[in-house]
């Protein structure tokens, strides 16, 4: 994998490594086969000349035949150069979007899960996916050609003059006056009009994926013209861009194409102009083959000056998908210790802790202190958005603290590794993620390389026996595929399971029973029993039978504690937590008393 130079201006080749010299080789080998391009128009021309001055024996010079093979000799050569190029530029290519994917995405490996959020998805893929896309395509075919676009107009001005520097000349200015169109469209506005093109496909991008993520929420509530409206919008401002970003260039691209095209317009009466000032005879012979080798040779001129164009253009693209790209890369990821320390024991403690999410004014949770001795269990309590699930995120430092600290076995968070901090901490998410593989491997993945046979005792002790048997493939059963999906509930068991293969000292379970129904539920504190054995648990419950025999409960609103002990001491505050807990009761038997209507 590339490695990515400390403080050292990064360009694509950067991450072609070694391949660099390859994209070297292309560019020239590019420019080489642009050369002998040129060539067979010159035969084709001392062919022609040849047949015409010793008309009508045309067959007896013999000139006709041989720079006839010699034309198709240069364009093969040509090619065959022009081959070995692109070969030599897309191996390099490829390599540069393999590791600039790697990079990137190790990279994002590495970064507060915050950032992930804030950026979206649907944008990261973009980013990445459609960055590494675009910057293969410019060096596997563009910069070649900018290679040769760059030779080409030296040996054209060299055979435009060589020949008759009156036609020369002719031909040279409309070509000047569609450079200088050409260099209006491509100025610097165009950098700034390729990155507004960026932003608006991004958005685009976002806002589909936005869109088509909440379909069921959208036709459970009918909602579909409110919905689309943001997606609606991105597609207005794209919209917007594109027809302002071509009004722009309406008139200076017409007045580019009109030049690089009217070559002829200049060259035709300049012909006629010379011929009918000279006398009869050789001279006009002459003029007139000049003639004939510059309508020959002016259309390679236009493609000439079209690939300088497009190259431009696509050249700006590739630029700006590499520093979005960079954009990733740059982000400084959660600082891992220069002496990392190991927690002393499985004791949790959050000491004055103050945080806020990036750009927001209001802190998410302020000056909370608590402590979690080894093997007790603190809940979490509180109205929706008074900060639980912050806290939990804290303490697997997701993010770092704004004020404070959190320790684990005595240690900061900040001064242990991540890695070893991941190996004190399981985290059962509100929305256990099961990837799109077999049910064995989602498991193995809290502990990679795991037996089989321990992967069967997670199975039984977070009671998931019921669900790996019956799919007729067991632990092999891929998820996500051929209809096979399972249910909230199911996925937090299997959530379960992996928390229980890890045997993480540490337990963060975050609303575990949120999506369950009854069985699943029973099942899930089941399995949780199981697993907290002997383990120290931050607890996030809404249902608060689960938490009443926590060691300790902390009421959270606004970001702050305002009760904290046990449910019996909670209780006689009469605060908060009675109310919520009169509330629970009251909802309990509403609902014992609907079923037996
Ligand atoms: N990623 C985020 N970016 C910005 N603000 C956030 C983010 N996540 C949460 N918040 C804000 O931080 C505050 C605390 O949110 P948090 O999710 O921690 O509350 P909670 O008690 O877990 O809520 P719930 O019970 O509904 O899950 C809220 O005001 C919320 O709007």
């Amino acid at each position: 994998m590339t490695k990515l130079p400390d403080g050292k201006k990064v360009t694509l080749m950067t991450f072609a490594g070694s391949y660099r010299y390859l994209t070297g080789l292309g560019c020239i080998l590019s420019g080489i086969s642009t050369i002998v391009g040129l060539l067979p128009y010159i035969y084709m021309w001392l062919a022609v000349k040849g047949a015409i001055t010793k008309w009508p024996d045309v067959r007896g010079s013999g000139e006709l035949v041989r720079y006839g093979w010699l034309a198709v000799g240069a364009s093969l050569l040509g090619m065959f150069v022009y081959f070995l190029a692109l070969l030599c530029t897309h191996l390099s290519a490829f390599r540069t979007a393999r590791n600039m994917k790697t990079v990137s995405m190790h990279h994002l490996s590495r970064l507060p899960v915050g950032y992930i959020k804030s950026l979206g998805s649907g944008k990261i893929r973009r980013i990445i996916d459609d960055g590494a896309g675009q910057t293969e395509t410019f060096l596997a075919h563009q910069l070649p050609d900018l290679a040769g676009a760059f030779i080409t107009p030296v040996a054209v001005l060299f055979l435009l003059f060589f020949f008759d520097w009156r036609f020369g000349l002719v031909s040279l200015l409309p070509m000047a006056a569609g450079l200088c169109f050409l260099t209006r469209m491509m100025g610097p506005n165009s950098a700034e009009a390729m990155k507004q093109y960026q932003n608006a496909l991004e958005d685009m991008n976002n806002e589909a994926v936005e869109y088509i993520r909440g379909i069921p929420v959208v036709k459970t509530f009918q909602q579909s013209i409110f919905s689309f409206k943001n997606f609606h919008g991105a597609i207005l401002r794209y919209r917007d861009w594109a027809v302002k970003y071509t009004i722009t260039m309406r008139i200076p691209m017409c007045a580019y194409t009109m030049s690089i095209n009217g070559i002829f317009a200049f060259l035709i009466p300049a012909g006629l102009l010379l011929v009918g000032g000279k006398a009869a005879g050789a001279t006009n012979l002459t003029v007139l083959l000049d003639l004939i080798f510059y309508i020959l040779f002016t259309p390679v001129c236009v493609s000439m000056m079209d690939k300088i164009m497009w190259t431009s253009e696509n050249t700006l693209k590739a630029k700006e998908a590499l520093n979005r790209v960079m954009g990733i890369i740059n982000q400084e990821p959660l600082k891992e210790p220069i002496d990392p320390k190991i927690p002393g024991n499985a004791s949790v403690e959050f000491k004055d802790v103050t945080f806020s999410y990036e750009k927001e004014n209001v802190p998410a949770i302020k000056g909370v202190s608590f402590r979690i001795q080894e093997g007790n269990t603190v809940a979490l309590v509180g109205p929706s958005g008074g900060g639980k699930s912050t806290v939990a995120s804290l303490l697997s430092r997701f993010y770092d603290v704004n004020k404070g600290a959190i320790l684990v076995g005595g240690v900061d968070v900040r001064e242990i590794g991540t890695e070893e901090l991941m190996k004190n901490i399981s985290f059962v998410f509100q929305d256990s993620h099961l990837f799109k593989d077999t049910l064995l491997r989602n498991i193995q993945a809290a502990k990679p390389g795991a037996s089989i046979e321990e992967v069967e005792r997670a199975i039984k002790a977070a009671r998931c026996d019921d669900i790996i048997n019956k799919f007729p493939q067991g632990l092999n059963t891929q998820v996500g595929s051929k209809g096979i999906y399972l249910s909230g509930g199911e996925c937090q068991r299997i959530a379960l399971a992996r928390a229980v293969l890890k045997d993480a000292p540490i337990i963060v379970l975050d609303e575990a029973t949120a999506f369950a129904d009854p069985d699943n539920e029973y099942q899930i504190q089941k399995a949780f029993e199981t697993l907290v054995k002997g383990k120290t648990v931050l607890m996030i419950a809404h249902r608060l039978s689960t938490i009443c025999r926590a060691d300790q409960i902390l009421l959270m609103n606004h970001g702050e504690i305002e009760e904290a002990g046990t449910h019996e001491e909670l209780l006689n505050k009469k605060g908060l937590y009675a109310t919520m807990w009169k509330d629970y009761q009251t909802s309990v038997s509403w609902k014992v008393g609907e079923s037996y209507e």
